[in-house]
C-alpha cells in the first residue's frame, strides 16, 4: 500500500476514495479499497490506496484521537509512505474538535514539521480565500451550514477555527503564492515551518491549485484536506514508477434497492422533494422513533411493497423542526436513535433480499455500513462528484452510494440507483 487515508466519516472516505481511484485525466488512478473501520488483518497486496473510514467526525475528541491513530498504525503496517486525514469541505468540527486534535496527534506519531490543511473541493463550490472557507459564493457561516445538526459551522475563518481545536500553531499560504506553482507552494511551505512545526491553511480556487499543492506535498508524511487534496496523489505514484494507474470496473448490481436518507441538508431535502414527484417516499416521524415506536420492519414493509417505484426513506427535518426536536430529547439521543434505526433496517432489508441501496447524509451512511459489516468496499465510477458506486463483497454483493449530505444533482437518488444497477438514466424514465 502505497497511500494511507483516514476519514473522519464514510461519506467523505467514499469522495476521497473515488478521487484516489480516477488520479488525473488520461492518467489513471490508484487501487484504490475503502475500509469500514480499522480492519483486523492485513490489506490484499494488489491494494495502492487504502481508506479507513471511522465515524469519528462526531465523536469526543479523545476518542476520534485514539481512533485515528489505530488507523494510522494500521496503514504504517501496510507500508504506506504517506499518510492523509480527510475531513469535510466544509470543515465539520466544533470547537472542542476533532480536526484539531486529531491533526495534533497525528503530527507528532509521524514527526510531520509541516502539515498542509485544505478543505477546498472546487468541483463542489468550496474554496478556500484570505484563510476563509467559501460554499460556492456564500461564506461558510452563511451557507446553511451554520444550521448543521451535530457540527453548526458559525466561523468561516478557517485559520481561527483550527486554531480554538489546536496546540500546534496555525500559519496561512495565501492563494497568490499558491498560484505560483508548486515549486514556490513546496518552498513556501518550508520556510513557514523553519523555526517550528505549523499546521498550514492553504488557500485554493481551482483544482489545478490542489493539484499544485499535491504535486508540492509528494513527499510529506502527513497531509490533511477535502477530497481534492488527493487530486494528483496517484499522479504522484505513477510518476514516481511505484504505481501504473490501472482503472478499476464494478460489474453492476441488479435486484431490490432502497434508499436511506437522514441528512438534513438544504440539498438533501431538496432531492427527497424531487424524488417525491415521481416515486415512493416514506417520512419517519421522530417522536415515533423517540418512543420506539417505528420499527425496522414496517420500514423493510414499505420497501418492499414499493420496489417498482425506487422506494426512500428519510427522518430529515428543516432547521427549525430540528432544533425543535433536538430541545425536546436532546441531539445526541436522537442522532443515536436514528443511527440505530437505520442501521437497523439497513441490516434487515439486505436479510430480506436488498441488494442496491443508497444513503443520504454521512453520519447515517457510517451507521449503515457499520450494521452490515464488510469487511471492504470496492470503489467503483462516479455517479456524481465526489459520491462512487461501491461495493461490498461478502457472500451476496450489495451495491451502494453514500452521499455526502450536501452532494449531488436534483435526482440523484433515483440517479444512484440506475448507475448502481448499470443502467443509463434514460432507463428509468428520463
Ligand atoms: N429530523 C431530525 N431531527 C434531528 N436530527 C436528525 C433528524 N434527522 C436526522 N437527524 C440527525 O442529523 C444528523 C445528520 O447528519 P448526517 O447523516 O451526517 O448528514 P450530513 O451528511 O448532511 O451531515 C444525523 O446525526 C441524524 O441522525
Ligand atoms: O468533503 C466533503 O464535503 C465530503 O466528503 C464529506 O465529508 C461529507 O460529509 P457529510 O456532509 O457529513 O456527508
Amino acid at each position: 500500500m502505497l497511500i494511507g487515508v483516514i476519514a473522519d466519516d464514510f461519506t467523505g472516505a467514499s469522495d476521497i476514495a473515488v478521487t484516489l481511484a480516477s488520479g488525473l485525466p488520461g492518467e489513471g488512478g490508484l487501487h484504490t479499497v475503502q475500509y469500514p473501520g480499522v480492519p483486523d488483518s492485513a490489506a490484499e497486496r494488489h491494494v495502492e490506496a487504502g481508506v479507513i473510514a471511522l465515524k469519528s467526525r462526531s465523536l469526543p475528541a479523545d476518542e476520534a484521537v485514539t481512533q485515528s491513530l489505530a488507523a494510522c498504525e494500521w496503514l504504517l503496517a501496510q507500508g504506506c509512505q504517506q499518510i492523509v486525514f480527510k475531513y469535510c469541505s466544509t470543515f465539520d468540527s466544533t470547537d472542542k474538535g476533532n480536526i484539531g486534535p486529531v491533526l495534533d496527534a497525528l503530527r507528532q506519531r509521524l514527526a510531520a514539521k509541516r502539515v498542509v490543511v485544505c478543505p477546498a473541493f472546487p468541483a463542489m463550490g468550496r474554496t478556500v480565500y484570505q484563510g476563509h472557507l467559501f460554499v460556492w459564493d456564500k461564506l461558510l457561516n452563511q451557507s446553511g451550514m451554520e444550521h448543521h445538526p451535530v457540527t453548526p459551522m458559525k466561523d468561516a475563518d478557517i485559520r481561527r477555527v483550527l486554531q480554538r481545536q489546536s496546540t500546534t500553531p496555525v500559519a496561512h499560504l495565501p492563494w497568490k503564492l499558491v498560484n505560483k506553482g508548486n515549486a514556490v507552494i513546496n518552498e513556501q511551505l518550508t520556510q513557514l515551518t523553519e523555526t517550528e512545526p505549523q499546521l498550514i491553511v492553504v488557500d485554493a480556487l481551482h483544482d489545478e491549485d490542489l493539484i499544485q499543492l499535491g504535486i508540492a506535498v509528494a513527499d510529506d508524511r502527513l497531509i490533511s484536506g477535502g477530497s481534492a487534496i488527493a487530486l494528483a496523489l496517484a499522479h504522484n505514484q505513477i510518476r514516481a514508477g511505484r504505481a501504473a494507474g490501472n482503472p478499476q470496473k464494478l460489474a453492476p448490481v441488479a435486484g431490490p434497492a432502497a434508499i436511506l436518507v437522514g441528512s438534513c441538508s438544504g440539498a438533501t431535502r431538496g432531492q427527497i422533494a424531487e424524488h417525491q414527484k415521481r416515486w415512493a417516499v416514506k417520512a419517519v416521524d421522530i417522536d415515533a422513533v423517540m418512543e420506539d415506536k417505528v420499527t425496522p420492519q414496517q420500514l423493510a414493509e414499505f420497501v418492499f411493497a414499493h420496489q417498482e417505484n425506487h422506494p426512500l426513506v428519510y427522518s430529515s427535518g428543516t432547521p427549525d423542526v430540528v432544533a425543535e426536536i433536538q430541545q425536546r430529547y436532546g441531539q445526541q439521543r436522537v442522532s443515536a436513535k436514528l443511527d440505530r434505526l437505520f442501521g437497523d433496517t439497513a441490516q434487515l432489508l439486505v436479510q430480506q433480499g436488498v441488494r442496491r441501496l443508497v444513503v443520504g447524509g454521512g453520519e447515517t451512511s457510517g451507521a449503515v455500513v457499520s450494521a452490515l459489516k464488510p469487511t471492504s468496499l470496492q470503489v467503483g465510477q462516479e455517479i456524481d462528484p465526489g459520491v462512487p458506486a461501491l461495493l461490498a463483497g461478502g457472500e451476496v454483493p450489495v451495491a451502494l452510494a453514500l452521499k455526502s449530505g450536501n452532494f449531488g444533482r436534483q435526482d440523484f437518488f433515483a440517479h444512484a440507483l440506475a448507475v448502481l444497477a448499470g443502467e443509463s438514466a434514460s432507463d428509468i424514465g428520463n
